[in-house]
């Protein structure tokens, strides 16, 4: 007799042999691609996951720690990496093929938003796709416009100021800060909850709100802190009696009451405004009154309250993080490339002289962005996007070998297409010299080069939001202070870098905390 053991075992021999077999076919059905196999464990995800910790800047990155792929530049455009459980991934870093996937993204091309999602306050632009997305980004886009970003300009700069004031910048004419983070972290939070939220918050001042039981600033953080860690748990993990458990779950309740509130007292505004004739269009000049309205005036085709809130919520997070993260980078690597820190302050100086910046200026600043896309390709916040075909599809693309051939790759429906933000934004072939900083390569490329922030319909919402904020601060500060590099203990840049500049990888990519000397520029 077959004992339960035993027949268990054999159950699960002939599944993995199943698996192995449907790999096989999935091999043999896609043509022409070079083929690498990697046996991964059930715990495929994590095992992907794990070498990603960290690269070591100055050599070419592969998301197969034991391929030399990608360095060997023999598989540059796809890798197909077969999974034991689930039917396979293409890992790309051809541009070519990347833009052609991107090109059909929200319909033909989806987001496997499934398990891994950011609709826990309400389905929104990003966790969404098909016809919902279309909707979510008909309704959300046009609260990205040029009065928005003036507003963003004007935000910024005040908030600079403000910070220029506050106890920490007035210990001199040189300052080193242990963590320059902290400062690109709060300009950038100030600025989404003003021009995203209405929430006009000063420098030093923690705003409470009825019924919220910390501060808002201080709610903000917390729920974005502890992001990947809301997506990746389980929900029933937050009933956990511990407090920091206790303190995330409160954290997003509160969120969510917050943003429930103020849609509804917007609402309501609306509502009675138009009962007594008056102008329906907005008035305001944040997000999110442009996104109520624009709400309201579709009918029943507007976002509900959950819909609203999720998106809300989306902007938020998409807003702040990203742009904290890829400032602190391009000051870093301007204090490691001194004479290109240069070259941008006398550009500041020649276009702007003496007076403060304003938002006209914008469009003079390209040497300001330049610095700011090159640390955003070379520190490419959504360092991974992940993408699957709704049916077969062809990709066309390159043979590195035969550059002059064209080659026709079929991909399966729903093989998952993932694209390597950090290999496709180190591409020498896109990038000669690709592991160095050099901002004025963007001065003759084409806008559509800057993948960083996406490309085709899905493309970053908040792109431009993000340009203005990064050109007014950056403008500010390199007009009034060098960056630099405290070495003291360090024997070399290099050291320095390797200590400093690592990317963390979370639900976005990051560095650790960064120490820069600010030293105040004679006037
Ligand atoms: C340095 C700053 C930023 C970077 C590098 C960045 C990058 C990206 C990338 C790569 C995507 C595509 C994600 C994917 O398809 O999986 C994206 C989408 C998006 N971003 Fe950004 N982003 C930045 C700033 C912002 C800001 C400031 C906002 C809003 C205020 C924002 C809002 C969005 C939204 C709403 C989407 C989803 C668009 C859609 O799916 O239709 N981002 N961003």
């Amino acid at each position: 007799m077959l004992s339960a053991s035993n027949a268990l075992l054999l159950f699960a021999a002939a599944y993995v042999l199943g698996r192995i077999y449907a790999i096989w076919k999935i091999l043999q059905s896609v043509k022409g691609v070079p083929v690498q196999f990697v046996l991964i464990q059930p715990l495929t995800s994590l095992a992907i996951l794990l070498p990603h910790g960290r690269w070591n800047p100055g050599t070419h990155y592969v998301w197969d720690a034991r391929s030399t792929a990608y360095s060997e530049r023999r598989f540059e455009a796809i890798h197909f990496v077969p999974l034991l459980y689930g039917s396979g991934y293409l890992y790309n870093v051809s541009p070519e093929a990347y833009k052609q996937i991107m090109s059909q993204d929200g319909m033909d091309i989806q987001k496997p938003v499934e398990g891994l999602t950011l609709d826990f306050l309400g389905s929104n632009v990003v966790a969404s796709n098909g016809d919902m997305w279309k909707r979510h980004r008909k309704i959300a886009a046009p609260a990205f416009n040029q009065e928005t970003y003036a507003d963003v300009w004007e935000v910024t700069a005040r908030l600079y100021h403000e910070m220029l004031q506050s106890e920490a910048w007035k210990a001199g004419d040189s300052i080193t800060f242990p963590a320059f983070n902290h400062f690109t972290t709060r300009i950038a939070l100030l600025v989404i909850a003003a021009c995203g939220f209405d929430m006009r918050i000063g420098w030093d001042e923690s705003p409470s709100y009825p019924g919220l039981h910390s501060t808002i600033d201080r709610m903000i953080v917390t729920v974005s802190s502890n992001l990947l860690f809301r997506i990746l748990a389980p929900a029933w993990i937050l009933s956990i009696p511990s407090a920091i458990m206790r303190r995330i779950k409160i954290s997003y309740e509160d969120l969510q009451r917050y943003l429930h509130a103020e849609i509804s007292n917007k609402r309501a505004d609306l509502r009675k405004r138009k009962a007594v004739g008056g102008a329906t269009e907005t008035t305001d000049r944040n997000v999110f009154g442009r996104l109520v309205t624009a709400s309201e005036s579709e009918g029943s085709r507007g976002l509900d309250l959950s819909e609203l809130t999720g998106n809300l919520f989306i902007f938020l997070f998409a807003g702040h993080e990203t742009t904290a993260h890829t400032l602190v980078v391009t000051l870093a690597l301007l204090a490691v490339h001194m004479e290109e820190q240069e070259n941008i302050c006398r550009h500041i100086q020649e276009t702007i002289g003496n007076r403060d910046p304003t938002f006209q200026d914008y469009s003079a600043l390209g040497p300001v962005l330049h610095a700011f896309y090159e640390a955003s390709r070379l520190y490419p916040a959504g360092y991974v996007q992940i993408r699957e075909p709704q049916s077969n599809i062809v990709l066309k693309f390159h043979d590195t070998e035969r550059p002059d051939a064209q080659r026709d790759v079929f991909v399966a429906k729903g093989i998952l297409l993932c694209m390597d933000q950090v290999g496709l934004n180190r591409n020498p072939r896109t990038f000669p010299q690709p592991e160095d900083f050099i901002p004025s390569r963007w001065r003759d490329k084409s806008a559509d080069d800057l993948v960083a922030f996406s490309f085709g319909p899905r493309v970053c919402l908040g792109k431009k939001f993000a340009f203005v904020e990064a050109a007014c601060f950056l403008t500010h500060l390199l007009r009034d202070w060098k960056i630099e590099l405290d070495l003291t203990g360090y024997s070399s840049f290099e050291e320095w870098q390797a200590k400093y500049m690592y990317p963390l990888m979370g639900i976005t990519l990051k560095t650790g905390d960064v120490p820069l000397r600010v030293v105040k520029r004679p006037s």
